[in-house]
């Protein structure tokens, strides 16, 4: 096939093209965010039944419990760890066994704090032993203080962690000793446990940094939070209390003050990744968020009635407000305190921008986007009103933000029209690869598309969310990254409507799964770039500024390309998609007079179910190399793969 090439570029790409969509899924605690103990703070579990211990052991004799403290560390915090050990005792404890295993690395420090006071005074002291210990005994790094029995408030312990050794392996335990020095059995009281080991741009409370790297290396330019789902209610067995849903006032301040949720994926979300730390990883990683805000609408069931929507309305306003600066609508809404103990400044509540400033960021993020809800074409009945009502609040409060919707593209009408549609696909590589032009018929109103979630999930179209027996995807495979990537040009050539695409879900904890395929996998101690992944990659960091038509590609075909310019070097990008089991001979014919005689071939390709996994991270990988260039390039595209070729061209 020969592609000519058009001198003349089309449109402008939007820099936003290409991002990443994030909730908590497997993915947040125990993933991206740092925090290596599991259960840290006990949140939202009740004493005495036998989750609230989950993931913490007793050792050698001593006695542990989760109690409602009649002191609590805080309002947000009533639990806590009571600890009984036998005088004198040198071996009892507890342990935590992480996020299934916690990573023991010689060269780094880790940050080990806790909570305790004595239920009881006495004039003993005891000593605490913190240690990271392997699953088979053996102590890896261990730190020690002493506390007086006579503490009878709450005292914070900060110690650091050096390991003498890297652990082979995950199996790792984090251990505290309780020692006391008189022969009395010695009763302690704990609360929120951490370990954080060095993060993402050393950041407190921060990302973890192998799994944060990772998805800066896939060049996102935003980032979808925080969710999907994880936005919001659960039903839960005690009804839809719209207290489930995500509360960003309950995820900013001290990790105290963060009393945690029992968030859509069935988990605590422990809401240590709040709001702030969210938007200081978006700064650090160059990208910027697309925020959705909760919309009156429960999964599965029912939406508030339009009377009703005023405080979450001012919720969502001061979410934004938190964001961006905040000399606007000053205060907090007293409705969304009703779960949390708010420190007061002298002048009453603190505006959230205010707020955001005392947490260490004077500065205003940026935030350009904000969804209201997510996939509210299951509430599409009620999203009239709940899209104007917000829209209309949010809009007067901020002018400068673009609104994104939900619900299917025009319908239901929705008041004001929308600037922006979320659109969500779930289906198989073949369905990728036959509807890659899927948004050239779409009128060019000034109406713009978010392709907020889309994967390849399964082999099977008539049971797309099976199981894997049934054509479900574990991993991303060639078949399915080479539909993704043949869909993904087709966004490339309508990006003058899709302003931004983003695969989903981004992160799995392969120990703790719900949903797959996922874009990266890990688990406590490595991370699996997927073949979707490098897809991802390959299209978000060779980005072209303007779009240069060309030869369209036979839309029933199964070879797709998209070609681009990047003005600041001159650079001709061309990205071709072979979906199909055998390759494909393509000739670039350019309409430049001066074209470099070789450029850069990367090429990502592999056997149709190839993927990468846990067992065999780097089955395929991409491959830079020089290719041969001129005015006309011809390539054989091979079976099953992602080209990118870039050449200079003028
Ligand atoms: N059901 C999918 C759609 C929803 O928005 C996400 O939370 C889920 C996984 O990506």
């Amino acid at each position: 096939t020969t592609v000519s090439v058009s001198a003349t570029a089309s449109h402008a790409i939007p820099t936003t093209l290409f991002g990443q969509m994030f909730e908590d899924i497997n993915s947040g605690d125990g993933g991206l965010y740092a925090e290596m103990l599991q259960n840290r703070a006990f949140q939202q579990v009740t004493p005495g039944t036998s989750d609230a211990l989950d993931f913490w052991s007793a050792i050698a004799g001593a006695n542990i419990a989760v109690i409602a403290d009649p002191k609590p560390v805080s309002d947000a915090l009533p639990n806590s760890l009571q600890v009984s050990v036998p005088g004198k005792s040198t071996t009892a404890g507890f342990a935590n066994s992480g996020f299934w295993g916690i990573n023991v690395n010689s060269s780094w420090t880790y940050t080990a704090s806790f909570y305790y006071k004595f239920p009881t005074s006495s004039s003993q002291s005891v000593k605490f032993t913190v240690e990271l210990r392997s699953a088979s005994g053996k102590t890896l790094a261990s730190s020690a203080t002493t506390a007086s029995g006579t503490a009878t408030t709450w005292k914070q312990v900060q110690l650091t962690l050096k390991p003498t050794t890297s652990a082979p392996d995950v199996n790792n335990q984090f251990v505290v000793l309780v020692q006391p020095s008189g022969s009395a059995t010695t009763t302690v009281d704990f609360a929120m446990f951490s370990l954080f080991p060095p993060t993402f741009k050393g950041r407190s409370n921060g990302m973890r940094m192998d799994i944060a790297e990772t998805l800066v290396e896939m060049g996102p330019k935003f980032f979808r939070f925080p969710g999907g789902n994880n936005l919001e209610v659960r039903p839960s067995c005690r009804g839809q209390t719209t207290a489930t849903r995500w509360q960003w006032n309950a995820t900013v301040g001290s990790l105290l003050d963060r009393p945690g949720r029992v968030g859509d994926w069935g988990y605590v979300n422990t809401d240590g990744l709040g709001l702030l730390e969210y938007l200081q990883f978006f700064e650090d990683a160059d990208m910027e968020p697309i925020m959705a805000v909760w919309s009156g609408y429960s999964l599965g069931g029912t939406s508030l009635p339009e009377n009703e929507l005023a405080p979450y309305i001012q919720q969502s306003i001061d979410q934004a407000c938190y964001d961006l600066c905040c000399s606007a609508s000053g205060h907090l809404s007293l409705y969304a305190l009703d779960q949390l103990h708010y420190s007061r400044s002298s002048q009453g509540y603190r505006s959230p921008g205010a707020l955001r400033a005392s947490l260490g960021h004077p500065e205003p993020f940026t935030l350009n986007y904000v969804e209201i809800g997510n996939e509210d074409f299951f509430a599409a009945d009620t999203y009239p009103y709940r899209f104007q009502d917000f829209v209309g609040n949010l809009s007067k409060a901020f002018p400068q933000l673009t609104f994104i919707a939900t619900s299917d593209v025009g319908d239901p009408t929705l008041t004001p029209t929308p600037q922006a549609y979320d659109v969500h696909v779930y289906q198989t590589p073949g369905w990728f690869a036959q509807n890659v032009f899927s948004y050239d018929s779409f009128a060019r109103d000034g109406q713009k598309y978010f392709e907020g979630e889309y994967a390849a999930i399964s082999t099977n179209a008539n049971d797309l969310f099976g199981t894997p027996s049934d054509g479900r995807l574990t991993f991303p495979t060639m078949q399915s990254s080479s539909g993704e990537a043949a869909f993904m040009t087709g966004l490339e050539r309508n990006s003058d409507i899709v302003f931004a695409a983003s695969y989903a879900p981004l992160l799995q904890h392969v120990n703790s799964t719900q949903w797959t395929p996922d874009l990266v996998s890990f688990d406590a101690g490595s991370v699996v770039r997927s073949t979707s992944f490098y897809t991802q990659k390959l299209f978000a960091t060779n980005q072209g500024d303007e779009f240069m038509p060309s030869t369209l590609p036979n839309q029933n075909g199964t070879v797709f390309w998209s070609i681009s310019r990047l003005t600041s070097t001159l650079e001709v990008i061309i990205k071709i998609a072979n979906s199909g089991n055998s390759s494909a001979q393509l000739a670039f014919a350019l309409p430049f007079s001066d074209v470099a005689s070789s450029g850069t071939l990367q090429l990502l390709t592999g056997a149709e179910t190839a993927s990468n996994t846990p067992e065999a991270p780097n089955t395929v990988v991409p491959k830079t190399s020089t290719i041969t260039t001129g005015k006309t390039i011809d390539y054989t595209a091979p079976a099953f793969s992602v080209s990118i070729i870039r050449v200079v061209a003028s």
